[in-house]
C-alpha cells in the first residue's frame, strides 16, 4: 500500500511538470529548476519522476488522445525492458510481459496504438531510413559514446576496465557506454577521448575521402569549421588529417568560448575564431578560402531526438521549412568561399529530406561543386543519433590554398 501511494505520487508528480513543460527550455532544464524548487524529492525520487518524464515525451504523437497519468504509465511499460517496480505495482496485468517486443506489448495492452504515430512526418524522410524502425528507436535511450583520440586507445580501455565501466566497440575507435555513466572523473575528457555520436564519428569517412584525394598528404591543409560549436567536427578533423590550419566560427560567441576551453584540454592551440552569423553577408570575411569547408549547419535535429524526445514532441511540421531555408541562406553566403579545387562538406543530424537531399540538389544548382558522396548515416540500430553528409570538390584540381586579395 505504501508503495503503492509512493509511485502514484511520481507519476502524479511527472503529469504535473508535463502539464506546465511548453518546450521552450531542454527538459533537463527545467526539471532541475523544478527539483531545486521543490527539495522534498530525494535523489532517488528525482530519478524515478524524471523517467516518467522522459518516458512520456518518447510517445512522441502516439495516444494523445489518454489521460495524462495513463500516457506516463503505457510510455513506461512500452520503454522499460528489465522488470520495473512501478509497473509491477501499478500495472500488475503487465508485469510478465516487461521484458516482451514492443510488438508484443502492443497486443497486450489493446490500445490502438500505431508504432509510426509516434514520429508522423513518414513521408518527410531521407531514402534509406526505415521508418517504421526509427519511429520505434525513439522509445530506446540512446548510449553515450566516445571517440578514442589517436595514440589514447590503450589508456582509455585501461581506464575503463579499471572504473569496471562495460562497454562495447562498435566501430574503430568507438566506444558505447550506458548513458548515465559518469565518464569525466574516469578519463581525461577531450584529451584522451570526446563524447561524440557513433554518426558524427562516422564523418570521419568523408575526411577520409579528402585525405586519400589530396595529393601531397603532408602539406598543410586549411580547413574552415563554419558553423562549429563547440568545435566536435574540428577536433575530428584534426585527428583525421593531421596538422591543419584552422579557423572555426560560429553566430554564438558563448559557445566559441566553450570551444576555447575544449580546445585547450584538447591541446589544441594554434587556431583562428571569429563569431559571424552566416546568414548575412560574409564580405568582412572574403579573404578566407580555404582547402575545405565543413558546414555542420543548424537543423532541426530530428536525428537526435532520441535524446531529446520533448524535442519531437513539440515539433511543428512549419520548422522543416524554417530550417531547411535557413540552410540555403546559409549556403548562399558559405558557398563563394569554396575555393576552385576545393572541398565542401555538408553535414546535418536531421532525417528530412528537405534538409538533407534537397540542399544538396540547391548546392549543385547553386555553385560549381560536384558531388562526390553523398550518405544517411543510420544510427538507431545502434542507440545513437541520424545523421546526413554530403561531400562536394570544386570541379578544379586540387591545388595548395591561394587566398583572394
Ligand atoms: C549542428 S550545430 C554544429 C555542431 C558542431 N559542428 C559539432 O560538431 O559539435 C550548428 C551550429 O550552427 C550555429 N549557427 C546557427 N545559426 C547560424 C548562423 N546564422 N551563422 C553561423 N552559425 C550558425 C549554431 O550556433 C550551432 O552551434
Amino acid at each position: 500500500m505504501a508503495k503503492t501511494h509512493l509511485y502514484t505520487g511520481y507519476v502524479a508528480t511527472a503529469a504535473t511538470i508535463i502539464q506546465h513543460y511548453d518546450g521552450a527550455t531542454p527538459l533537463n532544464d527545467f526539471l532541475k529548476k523544478y527539483f531545486a524548487l521543490h527539495k522534498k524529492f530525494g535523489s532517488r525520487d528525482r530519478r524515478q519522476i524524471t523517467n516518467l518524464c522522459y518516458c512520456y515525451y518518447r510517445l512522441g504523437f502516439a495516444e494523445l488522445g489518454l489521460d495524462t497519468t495513463e500516457r506516463i504509465l503505457l510510455a513506461l511499460f512500452l520503454c522499460s525492458n528489465d522488470p520495473h517496480e512501478i509497473i509491477s505495482e501499478l500495472r500488475p496485468a503487465w508485469k510478465e510481459n516487461i521484458t516482451a517486443s514492443i510488438t508484443e506489448k502492443l497486443a497486450l495492452i489493446g490500445y490502438p496504438f500505431s508504432i509510426q504515430n509516434i514520429f508522423p512526418w513518414q513521408d518527410e524522410i531521407s531514402e534509406g531510413i526505415d521508418a517504421t524502425a526509427f519511429a520505434e528507436s525513439h522509445l530506446i535511450q540512446p548510449d553515450l559514446f566516445l571517440r578514442i583520440r589517436p595514440g589514447k586507445k590503450e589508456q582509455v580501455i585501461k581506464k575503463l576496465d579499471a572504473a569496471g565501466i562495460s562497454y562495447t566497440q562498435p566501430m574503430q575507435d568507438c566506444i558505447a557506454i550506458a548513458n548515465n555513466t559518469k565518464i569525466d572523473t574516469v578519463i581525461e575528457l577531450n584529451k584522451e577521448a570526446v563524447v561524440q555520436d557513433y554518426s558524427s564519428q562516422r564523418i570521419t569517412g568523408f575526411l577520409q575521402t579528402i585525405k586519400s584525394e589530396i595529393s601531397n598528404p603532408k602539406s598543410q591543409i586549411s580547413v574552415w569549421d563554419c558553423c562549429a560549436a563547440s568545435g566536435g567536427k574540428s577536433i575530428l578533423a584534426k585527428d583525421v588529417l593531421g596538422n591543419i590550419d584552422l579557423t572555426v566560427s560560429d553566430v554564438r560567441s558563448s559557445i566559441i568560448h566553450n570551444l576555447k576551453q575544449r580546445f585547450t584540454a584538447a591541446g589544441i592551440t594554434k587556431y583562428h575564431s571569429f563569431v559571424a552569423d552566416l546568414t548575412s553577408s560574409t564580405a568582412n570575411i572574403k579573404f578566407l578560402v580555404p582547402d575545405i569547408i565543413i558546414c555542420d549547419v543548424p537543423c532541426s535535429g530530428s536525428g537526435t531526438w532520441g535524446r531529446t524526445p520533448e524535442q519531437l514532441h513539440f515539433f511543428t511540421a512549419e520548422k522543416i521549412d524554417y530550417y531547411s531555408n535557413l540552410q540555403k541562406q546559409i549556403l548562399q553566403n558559405v558557398l563563394p568561399h569554396v575555393k576552385q579545387g576545393g572541398y565542401f562538406l555538408y553535414i546535418t543530424c536531421s532525417v528530412f529530406t528537405k534538409e538533407n537531399e534537397e540542399v544538396v540538389d540547391f548546392i549543385l544548382a547553386n555553385s560549381k561543386l560536384q558531388l562526390i558522396k553523398k550518405e544517411v548515416l543510420i544510427g538507431y540500430d545502434k542507440k545513437a543519433d541520424t545523421m546526413f553528409g554530403a561531400l562536394f570538390k570544386h570541379d578544379e584540381k586540387f591545388t595548395k590554398y591561394t587566398y583572394i586579395e
